[in-house]
């Protein structure tokens, strides 16, 4: 791919017997946002590190913005911004000392220094707030003055761990769209990791989905669910009350239900076409009521339970480990 921006070929990170990361393939073009989704411990943040070459493969090769990491740190570094989990700052000078001090580290002339961090401040929402302490920001404030500490550069490559991670969806959602305008509006490339891939998704052009070291499938949401859930038929979950005997006869009977399941109070009804309507209109004509009705399968949900259940179904629905238990975080 000759416009690649981040290129990763069989990388590979091995600690003793651990394989963190396992022959990744990986090519991120200029202007796209790619997201890194998968578990605590699946080696997304190995990955961001020997991209950025603060740590060196074990196997394979990798280039950000035609550089080689291992052997041109400080090229790679010149171009690329990183946001770490955990950003550190001086809790004790104020945002915008913060930033000075990055710009002068960074040898910015301390008038062009001045004038675009005033621009960064207003960009990420910090304007007011810039001449009070970091120690007294919230989460969700650190992370924006992370964000303009790393465009400090003008990175053509921004890299981000975890962004939204300790955020409230509000927070999130807000800088989330804030990342998103880096690629549409100024062509820069960003990958970005997450176990939230509800939060993410809205903002990747393409994600990879990473468990156990290995990427097991990459490509836009959209593809991935085709992929994954194609030609499988739907699956409605309902609850009737009353829920007379009559009613499941009806429901059995609409045109395209393939079968229906008792599971306690629920009735799973498999389907080839979306029969919802149809369901509630045949069990209420015969004396249901209908409180509950919820389609489940084709939603990322699914996808990604999928694809966890694929590689061995180490996570299920009700793991508070599994990256489901996050949703709405
Ligand atoms: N320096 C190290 N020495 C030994 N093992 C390590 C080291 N760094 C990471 N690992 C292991 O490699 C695996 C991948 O870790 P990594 O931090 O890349 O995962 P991650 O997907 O970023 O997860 P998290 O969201 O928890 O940071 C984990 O099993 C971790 O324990």
């Amino acid at each position: 791919m000759p416009d690649a921006v981040i290129e990763a070929r069989g990388l590979t990170k091995r600690y003793g017997d651990l394989t963190a990361v396992s022959d990744l393939n990986l090519e991120i073009r200029e202007g796209e946002v790619f997201g890194l989704l998968g578990p605590n411990g699946a080696g997304k943040t190995t990955t961001i590190l020997m991209l950025l070459g603060l740590t060196e493969p074990t196997a394979g090769t990798a280039r950000v913005a035609g550089f080689d990491p291992t052997r041109q740190p400080l090229e790679v570094k010149r171009v690329t911004g990183y946001l770490p989990d955990n950003v550190g700052f001086y809790d004790d000078m104020t945002g915008r000392q913060n930033l000075l001090y990055t710009a002068a580290l960074n040898g910015l002339p301390r008038g062009e220094a001045e004038s675009r961090i005033e621009r960064l401040l207003e960009r990420v929402g910090l304007a007011e707030a810039a001449d009070r302490r970091v120690g007294t920001y919230s989460r969700g404030m650190r992370q924006r003055l992370g964000l303009a500490d790393v465009l400090l550069k003008e990175p053509r490559v921004v890299i981000l761990d975890e962004p939204t991670l300790g955020l409230d969806p509000k927070g999130a959602q807000e800088f989330l769209v804030l990342i998103r305008t880096l690629a549409t509006e100024e062509r820069r490339t960003v990958l970005l990791s997450s176990h939230l891939l509800y939060q993410v998704q809205q903002i990747c052009d393409r994600v990879g989905i990473f468990v156990r070291g290995r990427m097991l499938a990459e490509g836009p949401i959209e593809e991935l669910a085709d992929r994954i859930l194609g030609h499988e038929p739907l699956l409605v979950e309902m609850e009737l009350q009353p829920a007379p005997a009559a009613a499941v006869d009806a429901i059995r009977s609409v045109a395209g239900v393939e079968s229906v399941e008792e599971d306690g109070r629920l009735l799973l009804v498999r389907a080839g076409r979306d029969v919802r309507a149809d369901l509630v209109r045949a069990a209420t004509a015969a004396g249901a009521g209908v409180v509950h009705l919820r389609q489940r399968g084709r939603t990322l949900d699914e996808v990604y339970r999928r694809y966890f259940q694929a590689d061995g179904g180490e996570y299920g629905h009700d793991d508070a480990r599994s990256p489901l238990a996050a949703k709405g975080a």
